[in-house]
């Protein structure tokens, strides 16, 4: 049985420029990515940054729609969400792993990305790991997103405050 708790025990950071994030969720089983969702705006307003939400069918259209968006050069990062349960096929591994490969690839070329797509095998396996006041998995994928951008900017001269140790 998992547990409630959630594992991400790093001090989330702060930013003295602007921040706009990118939520782009697939609500294939939209009460489960609700919940992801609510869990990432709640760490995005505690790091003050500006959130805009996009929706596509399913996990497969994430890293198209964030790789579509990169080119827009609107956003400083994005939260990928999204629930994929293991049906009857092997479709089920095609969405997991090519939806965070390509999620994988698009980091490696700068984008700042936090993977918030669910990979489980039955739903309360999704539910917990949804659930705000449980795993929060939303929440992790928004402050895994800021974590990059912060450091990108650490990177690139800009300061981003107190968070981050020289
Ligand atoms: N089975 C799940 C899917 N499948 C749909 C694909 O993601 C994709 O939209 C389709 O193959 C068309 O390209 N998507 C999920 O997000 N979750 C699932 O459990
Ligand atoms: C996990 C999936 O890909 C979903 O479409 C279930 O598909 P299937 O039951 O046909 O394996």
């Amino acid at each position: 049985m998992a547990t409630a708790e959630t594992h991400y025990t790093l001090p989330l950071p702060s930013f003295d420029q602007p921040v706009k994030l990118l939520i782009v969720v697939a609500p294939y089983y939209k009460d489960i990515t609700d919940n992801m969702v609510a869990g990432a705006r709640v760490i995005a307003a505690s790091c003050g940054a500006e959130v805009e939400l996009i929706e596509v069918p399913g996990a497969l259209e994430v890293p198209t729609a964030i790789a579509m968006a990169e080119r827009q050069a609107k956003y400083d990062g994005y939260v990928a969400l999204g629930c994929v349960i293991r049906g009857e096929t092997t479709h089920y591994d095609t969405v997991c792993n090519d939806s965070s490969r390509a999620i994988s690839l698009l980091g490696l070329q700068g984008a700042c990305i936090g993977n918030g797509i669910l990979t489980v095998e039955n739903r309360s396996q999704a539910e917990v790991r949804a659930d705000p006041a449980g795993q929060n998995k939303g929440g992790g994928a928004a402050a895994a997103a800021l974590h990059l951008i912060a450091l990108s900017r650490k990177w690139a001269g800009q300061t981003t405050g107190i968070g981050f140790r020289a």
